[in-house]
Protein backbone atom coordinates (compact mmCIF):
# COMPACT_ATOMS: atom_id res chain seq x y z
CA UNK A 1 0.00 0.00 0.00
CA UNK A 2 1.54 3.68 -0.85
CA UNK A 3 1.61 5.70 2.06
CA UNK A 4 -0.93 8.31 1.76
CA UNK A 5 -0.04 12.06 2.40
CA UNK A 6 -2.81 12.84 4.10
CA UNK A 7 -1.96 9.74 6.69
CA UNK A 8 1.03 11.17 7.12
CA UNK A 9 -0.05 15.01 7.62
CA UNK A 10 -2.33 13.93 10.46
CA UNK A 11 -0.29 10.83 11.94
CA UNK A 12 2.78 13.98 12.38
CA UNK A 13 0.20 16.20 14.41
CA UNK A 14 -0.65 13.47 16.27
CA UNK A 15 2.73 12.29 16.54
CA UNK A 16 3.60 15.92 18.32
CA UNK A 17 0.80 15.30 20.99
CA UNK A 18 1.83 11.55 21.91
CA UNK A 19 5.91 12.82 22.37
CA UNK A 20 4.32 15.21 24.96
CA UNK A 21 2.79 12.57 26.95
CA UNK A 22 4.97 9.62 26.80
CA UNK A 23 8.57 9.07 28.09
CA UNK A 24 11.16 8.81 25.46
CA UNK A 25 11.96 5.27 25.69
CA UNK A 26 8.16 4.37 25.36
CA UNK A 27 8.43 6.61 22.43
CA UNK A 28 10.84 5.15 20.55
CA UNK A 29 9.88 2.04 21.18
CA UNK A 30 5.98 1.96 20.25
CA UNK A 31 5.26 4.88 18.30
CA UNK A 32 8.64 5.53 16.06
CA UNK A 33 8.27 2.34 14.11
CA UNK A 34 4.39 3.09 13.39
CA UNK A 35 3.64 3.69 9.56
CA UNK A 36 0.60 6.07 8.56
CA UNK A 37 -1.24 4.49 5.84
CA UNK A 38 -4.39 5.50 4.95
CA UNK A 39 -6.57 8.46 5.67
CA UNK A 40 -10.10 8.38 5.01
CA UNK A 41 -13.77 8.50 5.71
CA UNK A 42 -12.56 9.31 9.03
CA UNK A 43 -10.45 6.35 9.55
CA UNK A 44 -6.91 6.87 10.21
CA UNK A 45 -5.27 3.14 9.38
CA UNK A 46 -1.49 2.72 10.42
CA UNK A 47 0.54 -0.33 10.34
CA UNK A 48 2.32 -2.28 12.88
CA UNK A 49 5.54 -4.67 12.64
CA UNK A 50 3.34 -7.69 14.30
CA UNK A 51 0.32 -8.64 15.87
CA UNK A 52 1.68 -8.16 19.32
CA UNK A 53 2.83 -4.52 19.06
CA UNK A 54 -0.87 -3.99 18.16
CA UNK A 55 -1.96 -6.13 21.30
CA UNK A 56 0.49 -3.58 23.58
CA UNK A 57 -1.14 -0.44 21.73
CA UNK A 58 -4.22 -0.98 22.17
CA UNK A 59 -3.63 -2.48 25.78
CA UNK A 60 -1.57 0.40 27.22
CA UNK A 61 -2.10 3.31 24.91
CA UNK A 62 -5.19 2.76 23.81
CA UNK A 63 -6.51 6.25 25.67
CA UNK A 64 -3.35 8.15 24.68
CA UNK A 65 -4.18 7.22 21.16
CA UNK A 66 -7.93 8.07 21.30
CA UNK A 67 -7.11 11.62 22.77
CA UNK A 68 -4.59 12.06 19.83
CA UNK A 69 -6.75 11.17 17.31
CA UNK A 70 -9.86 13.12 18.70
CA UNK A 71 -7.85 16.61 19.38
CA UNK A 72 -5.44 16.49 16.28
CA UNK A 73 -8.19 15.01 13.38
CA UNK A 74 -11.77 15.66 15.13
CA UNK A 75 -13.93 13.63 17.39
CA UNK A 76 -14.51 10.00 17.04
CA UNK A 77 -11.67 9.65 14.28
CA UNK A 78 -11.44 5.75 13.75
CA UNK A 79 -8.14 3.99 14.03
CA UNK A 80 -7.56 1.45 12.21
CA UNK A 81 -4.78 -1.13 12.10
CA UNK A 82 -2.90 -3.23 9.98
CA UNK A 83 0.20 -6.12 10.71
CA UNK A 84 2.95 -4.77 7.90
CA UNK A 85 4.71 -8.03 6.64
CA UNK A 86 7.03 -6.20 5.00
CA UNK A 87 8.61 -3.02 6.26
CA UNK A 88 10.24 -1.69 3.52
CA UNK A 89 7.11 -1.75 0.75
CA UNK A 90 4.61 -1.80 3.70
CA UNK A 91 2.95 -4.31 2.10
CA UNK A 92 0.15 -5.21 4.30
CA UNK A 93 -0.91 -8.59 5.96
CA UNK A 94 -4.48 -7.61 6.56
CA UNK A 95 -6.42 -4.23 6.18
CA UNK A 96 -9.25 -4.78 9.10
CA UNK A 97 -7.84 -4.02 12.40
CA UNK A 98 -10.24 -3.58 15.29
CA UNK A 99 -11.47 -0.16 16.53
CA UNK A 100 -11.47 -0.55 19.68
CA UNK A 101 -9.63 2.74 19.84
CA UNK A 102 -12.19 4.68 19.03
CA UNK A 103 -15.68 5.74 21.09
CA UNK A 104 -16.43 1.68 20.66
CA UNK A 105 -14.06 0.22 23.33
CA UNK A 106 -15.65 -2.57 24.26
CA UNK A 107 -16.59 -3.88 20.65
CA UNK A 108 -14.49 -7.76 20.67
CA UNK A 109 -11.46 -7.47 18.86
CA UNK A 110 -11.96 -11.28 17.11
CA UNK A 111 -12.06 -11.13 14.10
CA UNK A 112 -12.34 -13.28 11.26
CA UNK A 113 -10.02 -11.54 8.98
CA UNK A 114 -7.52 -10.22 11.46
CA UNK A 115 -3.66 -11.05 11.62
CA UNK A 116 -2.71 -14.43 12.87
CA UNK A 117 -2.50 -13.11 16.76
CA UNK A 118 -0.97 -16.01 18.63
CA UNK A 119 -1.30 -14.39 21.71
CA UNK A 120 -5.51 -15.30 21.14
CA UNK A 121 -4.86 -18.84 20.28
CA UNK A 122 -8.01 -18.53 18.13
CA UNK A 123 -11.09 -21.17 18.29
CA UNK A 124 -10.08 -23.37 14.64
CA UNK A 125 -12.51 -21.33 12.56
CA UNK A 126 -10.89 -18.22 13.33
CA UNK A 127 -8.02 -18.64 11.30
CA UNK A 128 -7.19 -16.28 8.77
CA UNK A 129 -4.63 -18.48 6.25
CA UNK A 130 -3.13 -14.74 5.17
CA UNK A 131 -3.09 -16.83 1.27
CA UNK A 132 -2.89 -14.77 -1.27
CA UNK A 133 -5.91 -15.93 -3.66
CA UNK A 134 -4.16 -14.18 -6.65
CA UNK A 135 -1.81 -16.88 -6.40
CA UNK A 136 -2.87 -20.13 -7.19
CA UNK A 137 -2.55 -23.24 -9.68
CA UNK A 138 -4.85 -22.30 -12.26
CA UNK A 139 -2.63 -19.09 -13.54
CA UNK A 140 0.61 -20.76 -12.38
CA UNK A 141 2.08 -21.73 -15.94
CA UNK A 142 4.48 -24.86 -16.44
CA UNK A 143 7.46 -24.98 -18.03
CA UNK A 144 10.72 -27.22 -17.81
CA UNK A 145 12.16 -25.74 -14.65
CA UNK A 146 8.95 -25.78 -12.86
CA UNK A 147 7.60 -28.60 -13.52
CA UNK A 148 8.77 -31.20 -10.81
CA UNK A 149 8.29 -28.94 -8.42
CA UNK A 150 4.33 -28.07 -9.30
CA UNK A 151 3.68 -31.69 -9.57
CA UNK A 152 4.62 -32.15 -6.00
CA UNK A 153 3.16 -29.35 -5.00
CA UNK A 154 0.03 -30.70 -6.63
CA UNK A 155 0.42 -33.80 -4.55
CA UNK A 156 1.32 -32.75 -1.29
CA UNK A 157 -2.40 -29.80 -1.51
CA UNK A 158 -4.35 -33.15 -2.46
CA UNK A 159 -2.78 -34.98 0.33
CA UNK A 160 -1.70 -32.90 2.94
CA UNK A 161 0.90 -34.61 5.21
CA UNK A 162 0.33 -37.64 3.43
CA UNK A 163 3.57 -37.56 0.76
CA UNK A 164 6.30 -35.19 1.22
CA UNK A 165 6.71 -33.86 4.61
CA UNK A 166 8.29 -31.42 5.43
CA UNK A 167 7.97 -30.31 1.10
CA UNK A 168 11.11 -28.03 0.76
CA UNK A 169 11.27 -25.49 -2.17
CA UNK A 170 14.01 -23.46 -2.89
CA UNK A 171 15.69 -21.42 -6.17
CA UNK A 172 16.57 -18.08 -6.59
CA UNK A 173 14.75 -15.01 -6.35
CA UNK A 174 11.33 -15.00 -8.27
CA UNK A 175 10.88 -17.86 -9.89
CA UNK A 176 7.34 -18.24 -8.13
CA UNK A 177 8.58 -20.52 -4.77
CA UNK A 178 5.57 -17.84 -3.15
CA UNK A 179 3.06 -18.07 -5.55
CA UNK A 180 3.49 -21.93 -5.45
CA UNK A 181 3.28 -22.07 -1.47
CA UNK A 182 0.59 -20.03 -1.63
CA UNK A 183 -1.47 -22.35 -4.70
CA UNK A 184 -0.99 -25.09 -2.30
CA UNK A 185 -2.31 -23.91 0.65
CA UNK A 186 -5.21 -22.46 -1.09
CA UNK A 187 -5.93 -25.80 -2.83
CA UNK A 188 -5.94 -27.09 0.54
CA UNK A 189 -8.46 -24.43 2.09
CA UNK A 190 -10.85 -25.93 -1.12
CA UNK A 191 -10.47 -29.56 -0.41
CA UNK A 192 -10.41 -29.84 3.47
CA UNK A 193 -11.65 -26.14 4.89
CA UNK A 194 -11.88 -27.73 8.61
CA UNK A 195 -7.47 -27.28 8.12
CA UNK A 196 -6.14 -24.91 9.60
CA UNK A 197 -3.22 -23.32 7.28
CA UNK A 198 -1.30 -20.78 7.86
CA UNK A 199 1.04 -18.82 5.63
CA UNK A 200 3.53 -16.76 7.41
CA UNK A 201 7.04 -15.32 6.16
CA UNK A 202 10.21 -16.72 8.18
CA UNK A 203 10.64 -12.45 9.34
CA UNK A 204 7.32 -12.32 10.67
CA UNK A 205 7.76 -15.61 12.72
CA UNK A 206 10.89 -14.45 13.87
CA UNK A 207 9.46 -11.07 15.07
CA UNK A 208 5.75 -12.71 16.58
CA UNK A 209 8.39 -14.94 18.10
CA UNK A 210 10.73 -12.37 19.77
CA UNK A 211 7.47 -10.51 21.22
CA UNK A 212 6.04 -13.39 22.68
CA UNK A 213 9.04 -13.50 24.82
CA UNK A 214 9.42 -10.45 25.43
CA UNK A 215 5.90 -9.71 26.61
CA UNK A 216 6.10 -13.18 28.36
CA UNK A 217 3.51 -14.50 25.75
CA UNK A 218 5.92 -17.48 24.92
CA UNK A 219 3.56 -20.63 25.87
CA UNK A 220 0.62 -18.68 24.05
CA UNK A 221 3.04 -18.26 20.88
CA UNK A 222 3.75 -21.75 21.26
CA UNK A 223 0.54 -23.37 21.66
CA UNK A 224 -0.71 -21.48 18.50
CA UNK A 225 1.47 -22.44 16.09
CA UNK A 226 1.36 -26.15 17.58
CA UNK A 227 -2.64 -25.90 16.67
CA UNK A 228 -2.11 -25.32 13.02
CA UNK A 229 -2.57 -28.30 10.16
CA UNK A 230 -0.72 -27.03 7.17
CA UNK A 231 2.22 -24.96 8.06
CA UNK A 232 3.72 -22.94 5.43
CA UNK A 233 6.96 -20.65 6.27
CA UNK A 234 8.65 -18.86 3.27
CA UNK A 235 12.11 -17.47 3.18
CA UNK A 236 13.27 -19.97 5.69
CA UNK A 237 16.90 -18.77 4.99
CA UNK A 238 15.81 -16.18 6.92
CA UNK A 239 16.34 -18.19 10.44
CA UNK A 240 20.28 -17.86 9.58
CA UNK A 241 22.39 -17.05 12.51
CA UNK A 242 18.95 -16.57 14.92
CA UNK A 243 19.70 -19.56 16.86
CA UNK A 244 16.61 -19.29 18.93
CA UNK A 245 13.75 -18.64 17.01
CA UNK A 246 15.46 -21.43 15.20
CA UNK A 247 15.29 -23.66 18.85
CA UNK A 248 11.58 -22.66 18.97
CA UNK A 249 10.56 -23.26 14.98
CA UNK A 250 12.58 -27.02 15.88
CA UNK A 251 10.02 -27.69 18.62
CA UNK A 252 6.91 -26.60 16.71
CA UNK A 253 8.67 -28.53 13.72
CA UNK A 254 8.38 -31.46 15.75
CA UNK A 255 5.08 -31.50 17.64
CA UNK A 256 3.26 -31.08 13.87
CA UNK A 257 5.60 -33.61 12.11
CA UNK A 258 4.79 -35.93 15.06
CA UNK A 259 1.17 -35.24 14.75
CA UNK A 260 0.64 -35.76 11.16
CA UNK A 261 0.87 -32.24 9.95
CA UNK A 262 2.08 -30.72 6.63
CA UNK A 263 5.07 -28.45 6.68
CA UNK A 264 5.91 -26.47 3.53
CA UNK A 265 9.44 -24.54 3.33
CA UNK A 266 10.78 -22.06 1.11
CA UNK A 267 13.92 -21.18 0.97
CA UNK A 268 16.53 -19.22 -1.71
CA UNK A 269 19.23 -22.24 -1.24
CA UNK A 270 19.32 -25.68 -0.87
CA UNK A 271 19.03 -27.05 3.01
CA UNK A 272 23.03 -28.18 2.42
CA UNK A 273 24.28 -24.06 1.22
CA UNK A 274 22.20 -22.77 4.56
CA UNK A 275 25.06 -21.05 6.61
CA UNK A 276 24.25 -20.80 9.89
CA UNK A 277 21.50 -23.12 10.38
CA UNK A 278 21.52 -26.25 13.07
CA UNK A 279 22.55 -29.35 11.68
CA UNK A 280 19.28 -30.87 13.44
CA UNK A 281 16.84 -28.64 11.11
CA UNK A 282 19.38 -29.25 8.25
CA UNK A 283 18.84 -32.82 8.55
CA UNK A 284 14.94 -31.99 8.86
CA UNK A 285 14.41 -30.00 5.91
CA UNK A 286 15.77 -33.40 4.24
CA UNK A 287 13.45 -35.62 5.70
CA UNK A 288 10.59 -34.85 2.80
CA UNK A 289 11.01 -33.54 0.14
CA UNK A 290 13.48 -30.78 -1.20
CA UNK A 291 12.34 -29.64 -4.83
CA UNK A 292 14.15 -27.18 -7.10
CA UNK A 293 12.05 -23.96 -9.34
CA UNK A 294 15.36 -22.88 -11.70
CA UNK A 295 15.20 -20.06 -13.56
CA UNK A 296 12.34 -19.91 -16.09
CA UNK A 297 14.11 -21.10 -19.59
CA UNK A 298 13.16 -19.30 -22.80
CA UNK A 299 9.82 -21.29 -23.60
CA UNK A 300 8.46 -20.64 -20.17
CA UNK A 301 9.43 -16.70 -20.48
CA UNK A 302 7.81 -16.82 -23.84
CA UNK A 303 4.26 -18.05 -22.01
CA UNK A 304 4.02 -16.42 -18.66
CA UNK A 305 4.94 -13.05 -21.24
CA UNK A 306 1.81 -13.75 -23.35
CA UNK A 307 -0.13 -14.95 -20.45
CA UNK A 308 0.34 -11.34 -18.62
CA UNK A 309 -0.22 -10.14 -21.62
CA UNK A 310 -3.18 -11.31 -21.99
CA UNK A 311 -4.78 -10.97 -18.81
CA UNK A 312 -3.47 -7.16 -19.09
CA UNK A 313 -5.57 -6.64 -22.76
CA UNK A 314 -2.78 -5.59 -24.19
CA UNK A 315 -1.62 -6.51 -27.24
CA UNK A 316 1.92 -7.08 -28.56
CA UNK A 317 3.71 -8.51 -31.44
CA UNK A 318 5.17 -12.02 -31.14
CA UNK A 319 8.37 -10.74 -32.12
CA UNK A 320 8.51 -8.43 -29.05
CA UNK A 321 7.26 -10.91 -26.43
CA UNK A 322 10.38 -13.00 -28.50
CA UNK A 323 12.67 -9.93 -28.21
CA UNK A 324 11.60 -9.89 -24.51
CA UNK A 325 12.09 -13.25 -23.67
CA UNK A 326 15.51 -13.69 -25.43
CA UNK A 327 16.43 -10.76 -22.98
CA UNK A 328 15.43 -10.71 -19.97
CA UNK A 329 15.68 -14.14 -18.49
CA UNK A 330 16.89 -13.86 -14.56
CA UNK A 331 13.34 -14.17 -12.74
CA UNK A 332 9.72 -14.00 -13.26
CA UNK A 333 9.45 -11.08 -11.42
CA UNK A 334 11.60 -9.46 -14.00
CA UNK A 335 9.47 -10.27 -16.93
CA UNK A 336 6.33 -8.69 -15.13
CA UNK A 337 8.23 -5.57 -14.64
CA UNK A 338 9.13 -5.49 -17.98
CA UNK A 339 5.40 -5.98 -19.31
CA UNK A 340 4.06 -3.32 -16.25
CA UNK A 341 6.28 -0.92 -18.09
CA UNK A 342 5.59 -1.35 -21.29
CA UNK A 343 1.57 -0.86 -20.71
CA UNK A 344 2.72 2.29 -18.35
CA UNK A 345 4.44 3.41 -21.46
CA UNK A 346 1.99 3.23 -24.08
CA UNK A 347 -1.14 4.46 -21.37
CA UNK A 348 0.97 7.66 -20.75
CA UNK A 349 2.49 8.47 -24.51
CA UNK A 350 -0.73 6.90 -26.13
CA UNK A 351 2.04 4.89 -28.18
CA UNK A 352 1.70 1.23 -29.87
CA UNK A 353 4.14 -1.32 -28.08
CA UNK A 354 6.56 -2.30 -30.76
CA UNK A 355 9.95 -3.47 -30.56
CA UNK A 356 11.71 -0.24 -30.65
CA UNK A 357 9.93 0.59 -27.57
CA UNK A 358 10.72 -3.00 -26.10
CA UNK A 359 14.02 -2.42 -26.70
CA UNK A 360 14.50 0.68 -25.02
CA UNK A 361 12.67 -0.63 -21.78
CA UNK A 362 14.84 -3.51 -21.87
CA UNK A 363 17.94 -1.90 -22.21
CA UNK A 364 17.07 0.23 -19.08
CA UNK A 365 16.00 -2.60 -17.01
CA UNK A 366 18.82 -5.20 -17.57
CA UNK A 367 21.66 -2.81 -17.42
CA UNK A 368 21.56 -2.86 -13.97
CA UNK A 369 22.15 -6.66 -13.93
CA UNK A 370 25.35 -6.35 -16.09
CA UNK A 371 27.56 -5.81 -13.57
CA UNK A 372 26.29 -8.26 -11.52
CA UNK A 373 26.38 -11.57 -12.32
CA UNK A 374 29.16 -14.19 -11.97
CA UNK A 375 29.34 -16.89 -13.93
CA UNK A 376 30.30 -20.50 -13.21
CA UNK A 377 33.33 -20.05 -15.63
CA UNK A 378 34.30 -17.00 -13.82
CA UNK A 379 34.31 -18.54 -10.71
CA UNK A 380 36.30 -22.14 -12.20
CA UNK A 381 38.67 -19.37 -13.44
CA UNK A 382 39.33 -17.73 -10.18
CA UNK A 383 39.32 -21.07 -8.56
CA UNK A 384 41.96 -22.81 -10.40
CA UNK A 385 44.48 -19.84 -10.79
CA UNK A 386 44.32 -19.67 -7.03
CA UNK A 387 45.48 -23.33 -6.33
CA UNK A 388 47.25 -22.96 -9.62
CA UNK A 389 46.00 -25.73 -11.55
CA UNK A 390 45.18 -25.71 -15.32
CA UNK A 391 41.07 -25.24 -15.44
CA UNK A 392 41.00 -28.37 -18.26
CA UNK A 393 42.05 -30.55 -15.12
CA UNK A 394 38.95 -29.84 -13.23
CA UNK A 395 36.89 -31.56 -16.25
CA UNK A 396 39.11 -34.29 -16.48
CA UNK A 397 38.07 -37.41 -14.31
CA UNK A 398 40.94 -37.79 -12.53
CA UNK A 399 40.75 -38.21 -8.61
CA UNK A 400 44.01 -36.77 -7.47
CA UNK A 401 43.45 -35.00 -4.15
CA UNK A 402 44.09 -31.73 -5.12
CA UNK A 403 41.92 -31.60 -8.12
CA UNK A 404 38.83 -33.01 -5.98
CA UNK A 405 39.01 -30.48 -3.75
CA UNK A 406 39.49 -27.60 -6.34
CA UNK A 407 36.53 -29.55 -8.05
CA UNK A 408 34.54 -28.98 -5.03
CA UNK A 409 35.36 -25.52 -4.10
CA UNK A 410 34.42 -24.69 -7.58
CA UNK A 411 31.34 -26.24 -6.73
CA UNK A 412 30.37 -24.81 -3.33
CA UNK A 413 31.16 -21.38 -4.78
CA UNK A 414 29.00 -21.19 -8.20
CA UNK A 415 26.48 -22.77 -5.28
CA UNK A 416 26.57 -19.97 -3.58
CA UNK A 417 27.38 -17.20 -5.93
CA UNK A 418 25.58 -17.77 -8.98
CA UNK A 419 22.12 -18.93 -9.08
CA UNK A 420 22.63 -21.85 -11.68
CA UNK A 421 20.85 -25.28 -10.98
CA UNK A 422 23.44 -27.38 -9.29
CA UNK A 423 22.53 -30.14 -12.35
CA UNK A 424 24.00 -27.05 -14.51
CA UNK A 425 26.68 -27.03 -11.97
CA UNK A 426 27.61 -30.63 -12.13
CA UNK A 427 27.47 -30.12 -15.96
CA UNK A 428 30.36 -27.58 -16.07
CA UNK A 429 32.23 -28.55 -13.80
CA UNK A 430 33.56 -32.16 -14.60
CA UNK A 431 30.48 -33.79 -15.78
CA UNK A 432 29.23 -34.73 -12.86
CA UNK A 433 25.64 -35.28 -11.28
CA UNK A 434 22.92 -33.33 -9.16
CA UNK A 435 24.03 -35.43 -6.25
CA UNK A 436 27.63 -34.92 -6.48
CA UNK A 437 27.30 -31.06 -6.31
CA UNK A 438 25.57 -31.09 -3.39
CA UNK A 439 27.65 -33.43 -1.51
CA UNK A 440 31.00 -31.15 -2.65
CA UNK A 441 29.09 -28.06 -1.43
CA UNK A 442 28.64 -29.93 2.11
CA UNK A 443 32.36 -31.00 2.05
CA UNK A 444 33.34 -27.62 2.10
CA UNK A 445 30.61 -25.88 4.08
CA UNK A 446 31.55 -28.33 6.75
CA UNK A 447 35.46 -27.61 6.57
CA UNK A 448 34.77 -23.89 6.22
CA UNK A 449 33.21 -24.24 9.79
CA UNK A 450 36.00 -26.05 11.29
CA UNK A 451 39.14 -24.98 10.00
CA UNK A 452 39.82 -21.10 10.13
CA UNK A 453 43.05 -20.91 7.36
CA UNK A 454 40.74 -23.05 4.66
CA UNK A 455 37.65 -20.29 5.33
CA UNK A 456 40.57 -17.50 4.87
CA UNK A 457 41.47 -19.15 1.58
CA UNK A 458 37.58 -19.59 0.60
CA UNK A 459 37.40 -15.69 1.16
CA UNK A 460 40.30 -14.88 -0.54
CA UNK A 461 39.04 -16.51 -3.88
CA UNK A 462 35.74 -14.83 -3.09
CA UNK A 463 37.06 -11.07 -3.30
CA UNK A 464 38.73 -12.16 -6.04
CA UNK A 465 35.08 -12.63 -7.82
CA UNK A 466 33.93 -9.28 -9.07
CA UNK A 467 37.52 -8.38 -10.39
CA UNK A 468 37.96 -8.77 -13.78
N1 LIG B 1 5.28 -20.15 -13.39
C1 LIG B 1 4.72 -18.96 -13.13
N2 LIG B 1 3.54 -18.65 -13.68
C2 LIG B 1 2.96 -17.45 -13.45
N3 LIG B 1 3.48 -16.51 -12.68
C3 LIG B 1 4.64 -16.77 -12.07
C4 LIG B 1 5.34 -18.01 -12.28
N4 LIG B 1 6.47 -17.99 -11.56
C5 LIG B 1 6.51 -16.81 -10.95
N5 LIG B 1 5.41 -16.07 -11.25
C6 LIG B 1 5.10 -14.71 -10.79
O1 LIG B 1 6.35 -14.02 -10.60
C7 LIG B 1 6.30 -13.18 -9.47
C8 LIG B 1 7.40 -13.57 -8.51
O2 LIG B 1 7.13 -14.86 -7.99
P1 LIG B 1 7.32 -15.25 -6.45
O3 LIG B 1 7.09 -14.07 -5.56
O4 LIG B 1 6.50 -16.46 -6.18
O5 LIG B 1 8.86 -15.58 -6.47
P2 LIG B 1 9.80 -16.15 -5.31
O6 LIG B 1 10.54 -17.28 -5.89
O7 LIG B 1 8.99 -16.42 -4.07
O8 LIG B 1 10.78 -14.92 -5.08
P3 LIG B 1 11.48 -14.40 -3.72
O9 LIG B 1 12.41 -15.48 -3.28
O10 LIG B 1 12.21 -13.16 -4.15
O11 LIG B 1 10.39 -14.13 -2.73
C9 LIG B 1 4.92 -13.35 -8.90
O12 LIG B 1 4.08 -12.32 -9.34
C10 LIG B 1 4.43 -14.68 -9.45
O13 LIG B 1 3.03 -14.75 -9.58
Amino acid sequence: MIENNQAVAVWNRCLSFIKDNVNTTAYNTWFEPIVPLKYENKALTIGVPSPFFYEYLEEKYVGLLRAALYKEIGEGTELMYSILTDKTNHITMNIEGTKRSTALPQQPIHNANKAPNPLQAAVPQDLDPHLNPNYNFENFIKGNSNEFSRTVAETVAQNPARTFNPLFLYGPSGVGKTHLINAIGTRIKELYPEKRVLYVSAHLFQVQYTDSVRTNHFNDFISFYQTIDVLIIDDIQEFAGVTKTQNTFFHIFNHLHQNGKQLILTSDRAPVMLQGMEERLLTRFKWGLVAELEKPDIELRKNILRNKIKKDGLVIPESVICYIAENVNESVRELEGIVNSLLAQSILFKREIDLELAQRIVKKAVKCAEVKPITVNDIIEKVCSHYKIDTSAIHTKTRKREVVQVRQVAMYLAKKHTDTSSSKIGQLIGNKDHATVLHACKMVKDQVEVDKAFKNEIEEIEATLRTK
